[in-house]
């Protein structure tokens, strides 16, 4: 999968691209919903012999739009979702760059420089996509704006027990702790990447080492608190227990949670390595201990409840 990323006003679109079918949307999570509206932009790429692409942006429009600034995290960041776009066979990936120029352009200006433009065929999105200055174009009036032989599809909604799969619901369900919902939405099992840095080095000295994650992209994390988990290290599988959050009982004031894991039945040396963490199960929220003997005793009811769940679900 080729990635290009486009911003306006600056690119110049090349004039020889090929005739392509494009899925179009922000597709933060690429969960079930963003799932079907990209498997039909491949499934007819390959019928029509023509290119497949996903057209989407970077970063998120509220980053722009939105006052006072927040700090935005995803589902799926940026490198993540790439990799799910290459696994569903995308052939080419247009990421365009969300800023306030691009944020004024009219509805049918949009269409011009990046359906026209990219040389799109045939457009497919979610039944509720909008583009262009204030989210004008939809799915309705878009067929007015295009060439006369270029098709448009919207995909109806995908429902999971009645109720429309959206990156919002699966935020609330990683909010309530409930992995299990927000995994069933994806269609996948969520998970985060990082680098294994050095910590204030304490674990070891109460019997729980564990490997610090430093992540470089910004993701929406679970509910802050203990999860059992299991961790891809170079294709080699450990189960473990996790924490998400803020060691109140030995630190004052982080700014950021961290995430650290204690890895079950090993004593592997980690640091530099790089690791993908599975969030399997939340276990409890986090507290403040007046002793770490607390806290130890606590880890080891942590251990007995995750080594549990996985004897329960291997
Ligand atoms: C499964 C698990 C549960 C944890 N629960 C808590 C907790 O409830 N409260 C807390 O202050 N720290 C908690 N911690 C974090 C420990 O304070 C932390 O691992 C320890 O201070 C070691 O830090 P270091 O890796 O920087 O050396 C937990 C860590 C793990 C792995
Ligand atoms: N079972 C294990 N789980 C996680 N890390 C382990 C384990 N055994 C050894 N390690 C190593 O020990 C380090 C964690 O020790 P710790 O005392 O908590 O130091 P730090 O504060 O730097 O994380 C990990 O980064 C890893 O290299």
């Amino acid at each position: 999968m080729e990635v290009i990323t486009l911003s306006y006003p600056n690119d110049e679109m090349k004039s020889d691209l090929p005739e392509s079918i494009a899925a179009i949307g922000f597709f933060d999570g690429i969960h079930r919903g963003h799932q079907k509206v990209i498997r039909q932009a491949v499934s007819t790429a390959q019928k029509e012999q023509k290119h497949s692409v996903v057209i989407t942006f970077d970063p998120h429009p509220s980053v722009v739009l939105q006052k006072p600034k927040k700090e935005i995290t995803y589902l799926t960041p940026y490198d993540e979702k790439v990799q799910i776009f290459e696994r569903l066979g995308v052939d080419q990936l247009y990421v365009i760059h969300f800023n306030h120029a691009l944020s004024q352009l009219s509805p049918e200006e949009f269409i011009d420089l990046f359906i026209h433009g990219l040389n799109i065929q045939h457009i497919i999105a979610g039944f509720d996509f909008t583009f262009g200055y204030k989210g004008l174009g939809n799915m309705e009036n878009i067929r007015s704006m295009v060439d006369q032989n270029i098709n448009v599809s919207a995909v109806e909604k995908v429902e999971d027990q009645g109720e429309k799969i959206s990156s919002t619901r699966i935020r609330h369900a990683l909010q309530q702790g409930n992995i299990d919902e927000a995994n069933r939405l994806l269609g996948y099992s969520i998970s985060v990447r990082g680098e294994v840095v050095t910590g204030d080095q304490r674990g070891r000295t109460i019997g729980y080492p564990t490997a610090n994650l430093y992540v470089d992209e910004p993701y929406y994390l679970p509910r802050i608190g203990v999860y059992a988990v299991e961790v891809d290290w170079k294709g080699q599988w450990f189960q473990g227990m996790a924490n998400v959050g803020y060691n109140p009982t030995f630190v004052d004031h982080l700014l950021k949670p961290k995430i650290e894991v204690h890895l079950f039945d090993t004593q592997q040396n980690l640091y530099g390595e790089t690791l993908r963490l599975y969030w399997r199960k939340y276990i409890r929220d986090e507290e403040k201990f007046d002793h770490v003997d607390e806290l130890i005793d606590k880890l080891k009811e942590d251990e007995h409840v995750s080594r549990q769940f996985f004897a329960k679900n291997d």
